[in-house]
Formats: structure tokens, sequence, C-alpha cells
């Protein structure tokens, strides 16, 4: 779940209002997420989601998270529409945060995801790099290297109350990163957090994305392999191959991979399975004092990590070639 800011009810109902979507009949704070406050609206027009974004999203990019979800729905992609107050506005502000309401996806996500729902987000992914390839605003990741060092400085050597001997090696991992990472690749707006919990289904079928808040431009293959860390390995942290086969080969279908990335996909994946073990990390270490969430388990991606820092070559994930 994740509701960090309490919303006073006549705050909420005379913020609603300004959206014209009919009278507020409720609004539940929603359990899943980590990253912001989220609730369900209910009112007398039918459903809708209210987020208040919390620290991790800086209000400067609402412009293009919002801009980004409108111009990838008119390219034929299912995904959460922002709603407008009568003079334009998409965000606006509530109980001291940037807020946000957009439109109630249906569908479900998957908690253990199957072969078939693994080609199915595989393709949903290259959708979304070929839907995002003409959108005209960029937003630099800054989760990529560059972020990494100071995630580990902030949880410094309480890393290692977690596990002893972490911090060391999450400073080693970094600085292997800092020398060696992928350069060149190709790039473009990359959703950099598809994981199940933001992918909805239909009877097998992907039925819609949702959590474009760490979307950013950057290499397609990044978000490939954040895809293979979150959708393939199994809850005893071995890599399902048939999984990975599946998630590359619905990519594929879509959008060939060039050589390059291939190469890159080995250091790409080890990155990307820091990056979350990184904010998991802090997170972990910081959650604040009454919120309602529960913090993600960071370990999960230290094992994560240490299966990709055995793999030299791409088709140890799948890839037939
Ligand atoms: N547009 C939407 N339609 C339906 N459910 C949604 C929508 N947006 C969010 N949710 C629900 O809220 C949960 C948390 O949203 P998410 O965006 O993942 O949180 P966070 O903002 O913390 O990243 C999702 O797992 C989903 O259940
Ligand atoms: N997917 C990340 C957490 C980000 O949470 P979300 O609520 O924004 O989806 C992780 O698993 O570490």
């Amino acid at each position: 779940m994740a509701v960090y800011t309490e919303v006073p009810d006549n705050e909420m109902a005379a913020f609603v209002a300004g959206y014209g979507i009919g009278d507020l009949l409720s609004a539940k704070g929603i359990a899943e997420g980590v990253s912001n406050s989220n609730f369900l609206l209910h009112t007398t027009q039918g459903f809708y989601i209210l987020t208040l974004y919390e620290e991790r999203v800086c209000a400067d990019d609402l412009p293009f998270f919002i801009g980004l979800m409108e111009h990838l729905a008119q390219r034929g992609l299912i995904c959460p529409q922002p709603l407008r107050t009568g003079d334009g506005a998409a965000v606006g502000r509530l109980a001291g945060r940037p807020a946000a309401i957009v439109t109630f996806l249906d569908g479900l996500s998957v908690r253990r995801p199957t072969v078939a729902h693994c080609g199915e987000v595989g393709r949903g992914l290259a959708l979304l790099h070929e839907a995002g390839r003409d959108f005209g605003m960029q937003r630099a990741n800054v989760l990529s290297v560059p972020g990494w060092r100071p995630l580990a400085e902030q949880a410094g050597a309480e890393a290692d109350t977690v596990l002893p001997g972490l911090s060391k090696r999450i400073f080693a991992e970094i600085e292997a990163h800092e020398r060696n990472w992928p350069q060149g690749l190709p790039s473009g707006i990359i959703h950099a957090d598809l994981f199940p919990n933001n992918v909805f289904f239909i009877k097998d079928q992907l039925s819609g994305l949702i959590d474009f808040y760490f979307a950013c431009t950057d290499a397609f293959a990044y978000d490939l392999a954040i895809c293979l860390n979150s959708w393939c390995f199994e809850a005893d942290a071995s890599f399902n191959l048939t999984k990975g086969q599946a998630l590359l080969a619905g990519y594929e279908s879509v959008r060939p991979l060039e050589a390059a990335e291939v190469a890159a996909l080995p250091a790409l994946c080890r990155g990307s399975a820091l990056r979350f073990l990184l904010t998991r990390l802090v997170d972990w270490l910081n959650v604040p004092e009454g919120a309602f969430v529960k913090p993600l388990d960071p370990l999960e991606y230290d094992r994560k990590l240490a299966f990709h820092q055995r793999v030299s070559d791409a088709r140890e994930y799948g890839l037939r070639r």
C-alpha cells in the first residue's frame, strides 16, 4: 500500500469538484504501490485514481509524465489519462502536495506471471518504445549510474544491518558500472518501472500499463533488463529461462534488438538489479513514521544481482541468437 499523506474529507471533495466528474461518494487509500499516495475515487460519474505525488517525484517533471500519458494514448497504448479542470490544469495541489486525477483502468495485475504474461509484457514494452518515439519531451534518468552512489551513501554503513558486508559489495558494484556502463545504445522513452504491479491483464491479454512516474529518456534495452529482472525470476531467486525467452521473443516480435543491445544486456540486467536494490534499501531504512506503506525487500534484488554477476552472454536470458 501506500498512503503517506492524509487528506481531510472537505479538501478532497473540493479538489475533486474542480474536475467536473460528479459528486464524490467515497475515496479509499490504495494499499499497493510504494512511491506516491493513491486513492480510488468513486463519484456519481464512475471510478478514478487520485495521486498525491510524494518525495521521489519532482514537481517539475509532472508536465513530462502527464504529456507522456496523453501522447501514448494518442498512439493507441492503453494507459491512464489525466483529467483536466475547467481551466485546463491537470495538476493541482492537495494537502500540501502536487496532485492529479487519472482515469481508472480495468484489468488485474498478476502476482505470479506465467510464460504467456511474460510474452505479452515483452510485446507491450516494445509497443511503448515505438509509441514514444515521436514524443516531444525528454527527461534524464535520475536513477541511472550517476544516481546510484548518492543512494548508496544515503544508506551508508546501515546497509550492513540488513546484511553484513552489503555496503562494501554495493560500492564495488557501483564502481564497476561507473567504469563500464554501455554507451550509445538505441534510446528513447522508457517506462523504467514496468514491474508486474504496473501491468494489467484481462484473461491473460495485456489490457493496460500504469505508473509512468519513473519514465525517462534512456536505452530501450535497459527497460528490457528491468523487465527481465521483475518478470522472469522465481521466488527462490532462480531465473526462469522459458519466461526470459518469452519476454525477449515478445519484445523482438515488435522491435528486434541490435547487436550492441544484445552484447550489453548482461551489464544492463546487473545495473538494473543494483538500481532496485539501492532504492529499496534506502526506503527500507527510512520508513516515514505513521506512513501506510510496506517497504519492499531489498535483498530480493541482491540475490538477482548475484545471478547477473555470473552471466556473460545474453543467451543465458533466453535470447535465441
Ligand atoms: N489508472 C489506474 N487504474 C486502476 N488502478 C490503478 C490505476 N493507477 C493506480 N492503480 C492502482 O493503484 C496501485 C498503486 O499505483 P502505483 O501507480 O503503482 O503507485 P505508486 O504511485 O506508488 O507507484 C496500483 O497497483 C493499482 O492497483
Ligand atoms: N517497482 C519498484 C518500486 C516502485 O514502486 P511503485 O509503487 O512506483 O510501483 C520496486 O519493486 O522496487
